[in-house]
C-alpha cells in the first residue's frame, strides 16, 4: 500500500501554497486545491505568450484521450481550458500510473501572471471534474484504492513550509485529539457545518457559523456577513469599498477568532487575520476574515487551515473531516 508526504510552500502572504509534482518527465509546482477537482497544468500546448516563466507539462509522454476536453472558471473569474492525457503522476512518492492530466491550451492572465504556480491539483470530489465527454477522477480518487488509508491530510503554516500527506495521518503534526465531523459531498466540496463563534477572549460563543467548505485553494476565511461585522467591531476594522472588503490596523492587536467545530473550539490567531498591508508599508491591513456575500456558504480557506491539522477522510465509507489543534 502507498503513502507519502509532499511540501506545501507558501507564496507571499500565504496567498496560495505550491507543491512539487512529477507528471511524465516534467516537474511542476501545483496549487493543491480542495475546492476543485481538475488536475491541470501549463503545457507544451499552451501559447508561449501565456506561459512565460512557467514549468510546462510535456504531453509527449502521455496518451491523449482523443476528443476529450476540459474548461474551468474559478470564483475570481480566472480560468483555463484544454486537452486531456493519461500519464504517470507522482506526489510525495505516491504514484498514479494513469492519471487524467489536463493540458492547458488557454489560460487566464491571473494564472499566467502568477509564475510560482504551474497549475492546479484538484482534491475536491470527482463529481465536479470538468472533463467531457467522460468525467475523470482526481489524483486522490485515482490512487485511493492503493493507499494504506483512504485519506489525505493538510498541514499549512503561516509563512513557512507545511505539508500534505496521502494515505496516513502524521500524529506528530498536531496536539490533543482529532475532532471528526460529517461531510456533505453533494455539491462536490468538503462541506461541513461549523457551530458557535467568539472574538478574542470573549467566551460567550454566539450564533452559528453554518455550512462551510474546507478549501486549500482559497486564501482567506469567508464567514456570514453578521459574523464578519461582529469580528471587525471588536478588531477596530471597517468595510473599505475601495479595497473591496474589511480592513483593520496591522498593529498586532487583532483579536483571535474562535469557532466551534464538532463541539471543539479552534482558534485562528489575530495575527493571521491582519492578513497583509493593503499596500506595501501601510499600517492598514486587508482582513483575513471577509463576508461570504454572494457565495452561499462559508469558505474555510488557508487563514483557517493554517491554524489546524486537517484530515480529509473517506476511509469510513462516508466522507468526514478531522480537525486538530497544532
Ligand atoms: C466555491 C468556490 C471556492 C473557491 N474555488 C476553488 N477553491 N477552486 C472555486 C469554488
Ligand atoms: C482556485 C484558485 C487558484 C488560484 N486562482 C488564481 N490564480 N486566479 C483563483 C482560483
Amino acid at each position: 500500500a502507498q503513502s507519502g508526504t509532499v511540501a506545501a510552500d507558501p507564496q507571499q502572504y500565504d496567498q496560495a501554497y505550491l507543491s512539487p509534482v512529477t507528471i511524465g518527465n516534467s516537474q511542476l509546482m501545483l496549487d493543491f486545491d480542495t475546492g476543485s477537482a481538475d488536475l491541470w497544468a501549463f503545457s507544451n500546448e499552451t501559447p508561449a505568450s501565456e506561459s512565460v516563466g512557467h514549468a510546462k507539462y510535456d504531453s509527449s509522454t502521455g496518451t491523449e484521450l482523443q476528443g476529450y476536453s476540459w474548461s474551468i472558471t474559478y470564483g475570481d473569474q480566472s480560468g483555463a481550458a484544454g486537452n486531456v492525457y493519461a500519464d504517470k503522476v507522482v506526489v510525495g512518492g505516491v504514484t498514479a500510473t494513469k492519471q487524467a492530466v489536463e493540458a492547458a491550451t488557454s489560460i487566464s492572465t491571473s494564472f499566467s501572471d502568477n509564475t510560482d504556480s504551474d497549475g492546479l491539483l484538484g482534491l475536491a470530489f470527482s463529481s465536479i471534474n470538468t472533463v467531457t465527454p467522460k468525467q475523470q477522477t482526481t489524483f486522490f480518487d485515482t490512487v485511493k484504492p492503493t493507499l494504506a488509508k483512504a485519506l489525505f491530510t493538510c498541514d499549512l503554516k503561516q509563512g513557512n513550509a507545511g505539508s500534505y500527506t496521502f494515505g496516513y495521518i502524521d500524529t506528530s503534526k498536531y496536539t490533543g485529539s482529532v475532532t471528526y465531523v460529517p461531510v456533505d459531498d453533494s455539491q462536490g466540496f468538503w462541506s461541513f457545518t461549523a457551530g458557535g463563534y467568539s472574538v478574542g477572549s470573549d467566551n460567550a460563543t454566539s450564533g452559528s457559523v453554518g455550512v462551510s467548505i474546507a478549501d486549500t485553494g482559497t486564501s482567506l476565511l469567508y464567514l456570514p456577513a453578521a459574523v464578519a461585522k461582529a469580528y471587525y467591531a471588536k478588531a477596530g476594522g471597517k468595510f473599505d469599498n475601495q479595497q473591496g472588503g474589511y480592513t483593520l490596523p496591522c498593529n498586532g492587536n487583532a483579536p483571535d477568532f474562535n469557532v466551534a467545530i464538532g463541539g471543539k473550539t479552534f482558534v485562528v490567531p489575530g495575527s493571521y487575520i491582519a492578513y497583509a498591508p493593503i499596500t506595501s508599508g501601510s499600517q492598514t491591513c486587508f482582513g483575513g476574515i471577509q463576508a461570504n456575500t454572494g457565495i452561499g456558504f462559508n469558505i474555510f480557506g488557508d487563514v483557517f487551515l493554517k491554524a489546524v491539522y486537517a484530515i480529509f477522510d473517506v476511509s469510513q465509507g462516508a466522507p468526514r473531516l478531522g480537525f486538530a489543534a497544532q
